[in-house]
């Protein structure tokens, strides 16, 4: 049996008491542009695939419609590109689905895979600065050449032959990232789904070779629907015959939704164990903190071994068994679960203007409590307690702020900021972090919300709104000084999180992501 320590972010786990070339097409205007140049215009073009906020709001009639025409329109373009089904079998894909957890687990997956010497591909979202970092090749986001190079040439030929029915942007980057994973000779795909799972562009893959669903809780229930009945249908649209497919806990309807769609589709599954039915090898300190990131290593370490199972890859020290349970985690693979990095979630960053940062992504009331529960614990741990808390917090789409943000109560705040999740006031277009999606004036209304959903419940409430993220981070920047100590949390959005991150980087010179 492991032992769990405090019921920290720290929390250690416990060993056991006992012991094909393919061509560019065309000569592209953009191959005379230098190699950054060249990145900038991909990155601009890209983001001219983004809906924007009036576009969505004109099609939310014929969302289902839409939705299930995602995978018909991804099939056409894969043969435009001719990227085969056979060549993306080969792949070999580890693909996952569910509410929260799902990049988390995805890298400890490609960690231990990459340990093992393996060359992976990682493909995740959102980003939160550069846009390669969705599409990784051994850990690492795709160079700018690279990505360019690829880039023109899936825009080419989609251009050419689909110009009236161009990608939106998370379909054209899912077909670039398989046209860049087959390019580069990954041994292993460890794939996210965007958005539910059914009708999502990554589900036009036909044989992974494991499927799995991360803790499922209440998001995008617009689409998705808002009982957890509904979400884990979309979410169980990923099973396919015969690959098996494996999921974290969840409550009784929803499992049962999983199991009988499993049924349907003869798709065995299994619920992952709890960590505790491990024995590690040795003491170790996830990669990712906080005690709700144990589910998603469980759900990893099953992937893992089901994966290496089904492609007859030998993993030192593990065990295969046909049922889903705890095993002896060998000393190699405690090592890769340390140093599993996945920036913006549960992330500390100290500076030396007497401000330290706590970042985490949590925008779903489940992942609000367990970030507020990190929080508490992460405070308590640097000795925080008596130190002025600054919330820096933002909600988007159809979330509501009252609800998230009453999970942050006990962490003794004494102020709120908010902003639209923009770095500057002026948009971009050829910056990463461009997010068209989303209005202006809805992001401020939104901002308002916030800050007077918090405002109400404090004795002296003094939230404060800005126009974008980078005029909230100076305001904050400047409540420090050597005399006042400040600690910032900043969640409720991965885009407030990653601008947060970029603007420390750009002032601190330290690369966080
Ligand atoms: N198992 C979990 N249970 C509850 N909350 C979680 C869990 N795993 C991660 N989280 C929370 O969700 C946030 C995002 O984590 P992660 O990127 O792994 O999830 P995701 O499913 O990829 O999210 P997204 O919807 O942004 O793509 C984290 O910052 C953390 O607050
Ligand atoms: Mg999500
Ligand atoms: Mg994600």
């Amino acid at each position: 049996m492991i032992r769990l320590l405090p019921q920290t972010n720290r929390a250690l786990l416990r060993p056991p008491t006992t012991t094909t070339t393919i061509q560019a097409c065309g000569v592209n205007q953009n191959s005379r542009m230098s190699g950054t140049s060249r990145y900038e215009e991909s990155v601009r073009l890209l983001n001219s695939l983004q809906s924007n906020a009036a576009t969505i709001k004109k099609l939310r009639g014929q969302r289902e419609n839409l939705q299930a025409m995602n995978l018909p329109q991804c099939r056409k373009y894969l043969e435009s590109l001719r990227i085969s089904d056979k060549e993306l079998n080969a792949l070999n894909i580890i693909h996952v689905s569910g509410t929260k957890g799902k990049g988390s687990t995805c890298a400890y997956a490609e960690a231990i895979l990459r340990h093992q010497g393996l060359r992976t591909g990682l493909y995740t979202s959102p980003h939160l600065i550069h846009v390669r970092e969705r599409i990784r090749i051994d850990g690492e986001p795709v160079d700018e050449t690279t990505f360019a190079e690829e880039f023109f040439h899936v825009y080419d030929i989609i251009k050419k032959e689909h110009s009236d029915n161009m990608p939106a942007y998370f379909k054209f980057l899912t077909l670039l990232a398989f046209r860049i994973f087959i390019k580069m000779n990954v041994e292993v795909v460890i794939l996210e789904v965007g958005i539910g799972g059914e009708y999502d562009c990554t589900n036009v893959i036909e044989k992974p070779k494991v499927c799995g669903v991360t803790t499922l809780d209440y998001d995008h229930i617009s689409i998705l629907g808002s009982k957890l009945s509904e979400i884990a249908w979309h979410k169980a649209g990923i099973f396919k015959k015969d690959v098996p497919a494996i999921y974290s806990p969840t409550t009784t309807e929803a499992e049962e939704v999983l199991i009988s769609r499993a049924a349907s589709k003869s798709t065995p599954l299994s619920e992952a164990p709890p960590v505790s039915s491990y024995n590690f090898a040795r003491q170790i300190a996830p990669g990712i903190s906080g005690i709700h990131q144990f589910s998603n290593i469980s759900l990893a370490l099953q992937l893992v071994r089901t994966w290496a199972e089904k492609c007859e890859f030998s993993l030192p020290g593990v065990s295969f068994s046909t049922k889903t349970n705890g095993f002896d985690v060998p000393l190699w693979m405690c090592d890769a679960i340390e140093s599993c990095r996945w920036p913006g979630r549960s992330q500390v960053v100290n500076t030396d203007r007497n401000i330290t940062y706590l970042l985490d992504g949590a925008h779903t009331p489940k992942s609000m409590e367990a970030c507020s529960e990190w929080a508490q614990e992460e405070i308590v741990h640097l000795k925080k307690e008596n130190v002025k808390k600054i919330l820096l917090f933002q909600c988007t789409a159809d979330r509501c702020p009252s609800t998230l943000i009453q999970y942050l109560k006990p962490l003794g705040i004494s102020q709120i900021v908010s902003c639209p999740t923009q770095l500057y006031s002026s948009v971009d277009k050829s910056a990463d972090s461009t997010n068209l999606n989303a209005s202006r004036d809805e992001q401020m209304e939104k901002a308002a919300q916030c800050v007077k959903s918090w405002n109400e419940s404090m004795d002296h409430p003094n939230g404060k709104v800005f126009d974008c993220i980078s005029s909230a981070f100076e305001f904050i920047e400047s409540e420090a000084s050597p005399s006042q100590e400040i600690l910032v949390l900043v969640t409720g959005s991965l885009h407030l999180v990653g601008g947060v991150l970029n603007l420390i980087e750009t002032k601190t010179h330290q690369k966080l992501v």
